[in-house]
């Protein structure tokens, strides 16, 4: 589903992420670990498309998008959150999920008055669409209120319901456990497998252990700009090289 060769990326000559290759199979939940400041989250956008890479090339379900703006990717069926979610404040629930649309039919066609109809019918099956995810996210009970009144872990849950509107194939979740209370995680945690177990990857940037060992069956970890290993989580945890890379990036 995703396949990363040889990427680099510099910035002001220095290399955040430095030849790094891996790949994530269809169907899986990969992790992507690592001491803070490893090159994750550049990672991340060099996959996007909101940074390029100074080398190398990523594949979407076969198909080479380093040359691609960050829309063709999503057109590609990639989809990403980000570790701090930032929904409309002032837009219900349902609205921030409803403009996360692919198709916004009214837009495009709006101009033609026999579409019309068209138009209505597309925006009501995805106001039904909307609807239907912000209850699978658990937030049917506040779907008419402001994002800003979420909590952490509604506004993680928010940004799951807005990229499942874009029915992705590949979805990149950068840090889903961050800032999120126990009860919320476990709602986050069930998500994430039922839909990966409607066919989704996942590849998910994650510090929390608990989710990473449940959800991943294998993990990449990073250190400084590189790929340092890959292999279950418990295995990555013995591995002494990577032992040395936390302990290595933990303040004295
Ligand atoms: N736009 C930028 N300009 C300059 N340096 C950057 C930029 N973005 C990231 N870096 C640097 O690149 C390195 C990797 O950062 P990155 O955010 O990818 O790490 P990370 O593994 O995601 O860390 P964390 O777990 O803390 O989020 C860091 O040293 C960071 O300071």
């Amino acid at each position: 589903m995703l396949e990363v060769q040889s990427v680099s990326k510099s910035f002001d000559g220095f290399r955040a992420v430095d030849d790094v290759s891996f790949s994530v199979a269809r169907g899986s939940i990969v992790g992507l670990i690592g001491p803070n400041g490893a090159g994750k989250t550049t990672t991340f956008n060099l996959i996007a498309g909101t940074l390029t890479p100074s080398a190398g090339s990523v594949r979407i379900d076969g198909r080479a998008v380093e040359h691609e703006p960050a829309h063709r990717r999503i057109a590609a069926g990639l989809a990403r959150t980000f570790q701090i979610p930032k929904p409309f404040g002032e837009m219900s629930v349902l609205e921030n999920v409803l403009v996360a649309a692919q198709d916004q039919a009214g837009e495009r066609i709006a101009p033609n008055l026999f579409a019309r109809g068209a138009v209505r019918r597309r925006e009501k099956a995805n106001i039904e669409r909307a609807r239907d995810i912000v209850a699978f996210v658990d937030l049917g009970k506040v779907e008419r209120l402001p994002a800003k009144s979420l909590s952490g872990g509604q506004r993680k849950l928010l940004e799951l319901a807005r990229v499942l509107m874009a029915k992705p194939k590949l979805i990149l979740l950068d840090e889903p456990a961050a800032g999120v209370n126990p009860a919320l995680l476990e709602t986050i945690m069930e998500r994430i497998e039922t839909i990966n177990a409607d066919g989704v990857t996942f590849l998910i940037i994650e510090h929390n252990m608990d989710l990473v060992g449940r959800l991943c069956g294998e993990v990449i970890v990073m250190a400084e700009g590189r790929v340092l290993g890959r292999g279950a989580p418990s295995e990555m945890a013995r591995d002494p090289r990577v032992i040395e890379a936390y302990l290595g990036g933990a303040p004295a």
